[in-house]
């Protein structure tokens, strides 16, 4: 593969973009062209907040080809290009397969749960405000902390972590990456039962688990035995549904039960499928998802 490095000012940046995704780059990623000098300045503004600028003052556009005909041919018909005047190129060099995973990474950025906790690739530094901080890498198995339904059933475990003194053994039923077992054992869970239907969820949650340094049992459904203080799953309404009775048989007596990858409109399916067992109630909302949750009466 070969790498093309265009320098192109703030206003050219968008169309350098284009040209290169048209001309059939196999990626585009834009830099800082001053990272490491002292005209670097920063462009990202307090978390959660819009950037200041749109682009830096000087940036440096990359483009992937698969050779380096490719990338020279491109190079020059973008030159050739009558709003291309600012445009230079600064390099044309071939790049090791290393620097590709590189590029990919650099589309995942932390991820905020609550402003204290958040969930921050291997790579990437955890912000400053992060007292608690779980590393975790895009995977094959489902669950980086993106996806509303994860981020709602961490939100809970993290704003209730005062009960987890009593979080003695806890069931993550639907694992995928092992996310939530690993987010309740940050907040002090023990006893971590980790089950998944998928072996690479099996195999992703102990990864994850060990890069966190911290304890779960991740196996097949099976495993899960007994009665949990909190039994946690984030699957989809229709299998949330059918497992009802088998998630509350787990239920230990003032237990609490955390379900997700519920849409709003499944809300009332949901607390009928569990009524028999437990008063099940939608205890957040994110872009159409729900949380519900309930606790089994202490005996
Ligand atoms: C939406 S992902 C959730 C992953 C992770 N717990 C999270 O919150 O991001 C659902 C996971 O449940 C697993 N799953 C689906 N049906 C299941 C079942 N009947 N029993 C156990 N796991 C199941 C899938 O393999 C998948 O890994």
């Amino acid at each position: 593969m070969h790498e093309l490095l265009l320098i192109c000012g703030e206003d050219d940046v968008e169309i350098v973009s284009d040209a290169l995704m048209e001309l059939d780059a196999l990626a585009v990623s834009v830099e800082d062209a001053d990272a490491d000098t002292d005209a670097e300045k920063a462009l990202f503004g307090e978390p959660g907040m819009p950037a200041p600028r749109g682009g830096w003052q000087r940036s440096v556009v990359k483009a992937l080809f698969p050779d380096e005909n490719e990338a020279t041919e491109c190079a020059t018909l973008i030159l050739s290009q009558d709003w291309a005047a600012d445009v230079h190129v600064q390099a044309i060099q071939a790049v090791a397969e290393q620097d590709w995973v590189r590029l990919t990474q650099s589309q995942f950025s932390p991820v905020e749960i609550t402003p204290e906790f958040w969930i921050v690739p291997s790579w990437h530094e955890a912000p400053a405000q992060a007292t608690r901080v779980m590393r975790l890498d895009p995977g094959l198995a489902f669950g980086t902390g993106t996806h509303p339904t994860t981020r709602m059933c961490l939100r809970w475990i993290a704003t209730h972590s005062e009960l987890s003194p009593g979080w003695t053994r806890v069931l993550d039923y639907g694992c995928g990456s092992g996310i939530l077992a690993i987010g309740a054992a940050l907040h002090g869970a023990q006893n971590i039962d980790a089950v998944d239907i998928d072996p690479a969820a099996i195999t992703a949650s102990q990864d994850n688990a060990k890069a966190n340094q911290v304890a779960l049992k991740a196996a097949l459904p099976d495993a899960a035995q007994g009665e949990y203080p909190l039994v946690m799953a984030n699957i989809l309404a229709t299998p949330l549904k059918l497992l009802a009775p088998l998630l509350a048989a787990h239920l230990a007596p003032g237990a609490h039960l955390i379900l997700a990858g519920i849409l709003a409109r499944q809300a009332e399916e949901l607390k009928e499928a569990y009524a028999p067992w437990l008063k099940l109630e939608v205890s957040d909302e994110e872009e159409g998802w729900i949380l519900m949750t309930a606790q089994r009466p202490a005996a």
